[in-house]
């Protein structure tokens, strides 16, 4: 799998390699979105390079979580397709999108854990259902999932009615990798935390991604967010994405929207640390 960050063209030694090799994990083409007579998006492209973390911002409004659940193919856009690992989404059989939903964990806002069952249970849910691994794997693995999102074995027997915020989160993303995806798709992922909490979670998201070097998709309207993960940032605005690449680059666009949301002065602290490192 390519892991290259950028988008300047590879080496001629490298471009003899198998296209398939790059194929960007997310490719959008020629998107549109209406909902009755709103339109959404309008021709909008987006591509999403493996072991990036693309954040999308835009307006209240704008289609964000809309785009992200056409992505993960929870939503079929009017016009245009997306292929999500080279493949397209909408052409796919019920067997090939169970395949590959496997591919990918989402982290929905609110944790979205089964009220019903235990923090072990709900690690464990994606596991039982490959109907391939016996339940004394599924323990070893559910606890090696709890640890990496620093919980502890004990941890497991709670249900979520018992667990405070911070930590229905933690448990969210242990079973979002339960599957050790390719791709990580979160909306918000730290919307609803005080900003102590907001700011070790982003912290583990980013530890995570850079030792199992999955590719992130997310939402965020949190600048310290964007700032601690992201290494690509879109902008949604006009209904189309108007602009891609690393944070300093986007920066430099000349658009009313990018103007008003990076160019206040917490924008401007939270990310020039930021820039100097990416
Ligand atoms: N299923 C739906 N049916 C009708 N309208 C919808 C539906 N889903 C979203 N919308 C509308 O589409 C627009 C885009 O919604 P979306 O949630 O994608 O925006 P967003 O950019 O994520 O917004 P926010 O930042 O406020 O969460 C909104 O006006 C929303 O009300």
């Amino acid at each position: 799998m390519d892991r290259r960050t950028d988008m300047t063209p590879l080496p001629a030694h490298e471009s003899a390699s198998p296209v398939v090799s790059r194929a960007p994990v997310v490719q959008v083409r020629g998107l549109s979105t209406r909902f009755g007579e709103t339109v959404i998006h309008r021709d909008l492209d987006l591509d999403v390079l493996a072991g990036q973390v693309m954040a999308l911002v835009g307006g209240s409004g704008s289609g964000k979580t809309t785009l992200l659940r056409e992505i993960i193919g929870l939503l079929t856009p009017e016009r245009g397709t997306v292929r999500l690992f080279g493949e397209p989404i909408a052409d796919a059989d019920p067997l090939r999108r169970r395949a590959l939903r496997r591919r990918f964990g989402m982290l929905f806002q609110q944790g979205a854990l089964f009220s019903a069952l235990s923090v072990f249970d709900n690690i464990a849910f994606p596991l039982r259902e490959l109907h391939r691994l016996d339940e004394a794997m599924i323990g070893e693995l559910v606890r090696l999932k709890l640890a990496m999102v620093e919980l502890e074995p004990r941890h497991g027997h709670l249900m979520p009615a018992e667990l405070s915020g911070g930590m229905i989160k933690r448990v969210a993303l242990a079973r979002s990798l339960a599957l050790e995806p390719e791709l990580l798709v979160l909306d918000e992922p730290t919307a609803g935390l005080d900003p102590d909490l907001a700011a070790s979670f982003v912290k583990l998201i980013s530890a995570l991604q850079k030792e199992l070097n999955f590719t992130v998709v997310m939402v965020t309207h949190d600048l310290d967010t964007l700032a601690g993960l992201a290494t690509h940032i879109a902008v949604l605005a006009d209904q189309r994405i108007i602009a891609c690449g690393p944070p300093a680059e986007v920066m430099a666009v000349d658009h009313p929207f990018i103007h008003n949301f990076f160019c206040s002065e917490h924008a401007l602290a939270a990310l020039s640390a930021t820039l100097s490192k990416k």
